[in-house]
């Protein structure tokens, strides 16, 4: 891999389902992310974030427009990319242990056994599962779950890690600690993460970079800086003047109305349906 200072660059990425007079689900989408970026799309429920995503991972042809990752055109699931998903309990095989899960596209990789066990033993420590790695998923929380999906994405040492509503079908209280454990990994494993969400504050609080997206067909209509430092926490971070502000300029953006002022609790936070 050339490790350039774009990690991914997507090019008028248009789609349409169903051929000529089918459905257009993402328009025209330009944007870049950086090496060691961690940058976050946000946008309106069924504005084609997910078709964005499986145009970027390869798994379908995009009808219109270029992706390259590390300047290479992206034709085809590159081995060097992972994606966690938002339903962990359908995206980990029940039967496998969770040393199992971790290992697994691993071997599909082509790497040994040894580096095999080396590499899960040492993600698993790493998202505060080294005692689980003999129980099976059915055995774990919905947290726990998605740390193993998370763990099984960071074994892969995925040039690009790609994220879809990750957090999104946990409590919220489980959903700050997965939030913070991003965090960490990130910095540790030094990944680029490109991230969706439903969610303005976890956008913001997350990410170096937030771009928000239009109704479907989806275009970008802003790509913001977030220039709230590496070091974030929950509180302190959340009700920053920064934080405060950017988040009513996505909210704005996105033209939802019950944004508000700031959530007096962290556990509250800006949806948008
Ligand atoms: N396989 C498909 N065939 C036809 N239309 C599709 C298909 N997949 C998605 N669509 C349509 O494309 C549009 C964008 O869908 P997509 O799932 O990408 O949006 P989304 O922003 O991820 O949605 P959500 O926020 O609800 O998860 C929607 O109108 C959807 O109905």
């Amino acid at each position: 891999m050339t490790r350039t200072n774009t990690m991914l660059e997507v090019s008028g990425l248009g789609h349409r389902y169903g051929g000529a007079n089918g459905h257009q689900a993402i328009a025209d989408l330009t944007f870049e992310v950086r090496t060691g970026e961690l940058a976050c799309i946000v946008g309106p429920s069924g504005c084609g974030k997910s078709t964005m995503l499986r145009g970027i991972s390869g798994l379908i042809k995009p009808t219109s427009g270029d992706v390259t990752l590390h300047g290479e055109p992206v034709d085809g699931v590159p081995s060097d990319l992972a994606v966690v998903f938002q339903d962990y309990s359908r995206s980990l095989f029940p039967w496998k242990s969770v040393r199992a899960n971790v290992e697994f596209p691993l071997q599909s990789r082509g790497v040994g056994r040894a580096e095999r066990r080396e590499r899960a033993d040492e993600v698993l420590e790493w998202v505060g599962l080294s005692g689980a790695a003999k129980k099976y998923p059915w055995q774990l929380s919905g947290g726990m779950q998605q740390r193993v999906s998370i763990a099984r994405a960071l074994a892969c040492r995925p040039a690009l890690l790609l994220m879809d509503e990750p957090f999104a079908s946990v409590d919220a209280q489980t959903r700050f600690e997965l939030e913070d454990l991003l965090l960490r990994v990130r910095k540790q494993f030094d990944s680029t993460v490109l991230l969706v969400t439903h969610d303005i504050d976890e956008s913001i609080y997350l990410a170096d970079r937030v771009f928000v997206l239009s109704k479907s067909p989806a275009t970008i209509v802003k790509d913001l800086e977030i220039p709230l430092g590496r070091e974030r926490d929950q509180i302190t971070t959340r009700e920053s003047e920064t934080f405060v502000h950017l988040r009513s300029e996505v909210a704005r953006l996105l033209d939802v109305k019950s944004a508000g002022p700031a959530p007096a609790s962290a556990a509250e936070t800006t949806q948008i349906m």
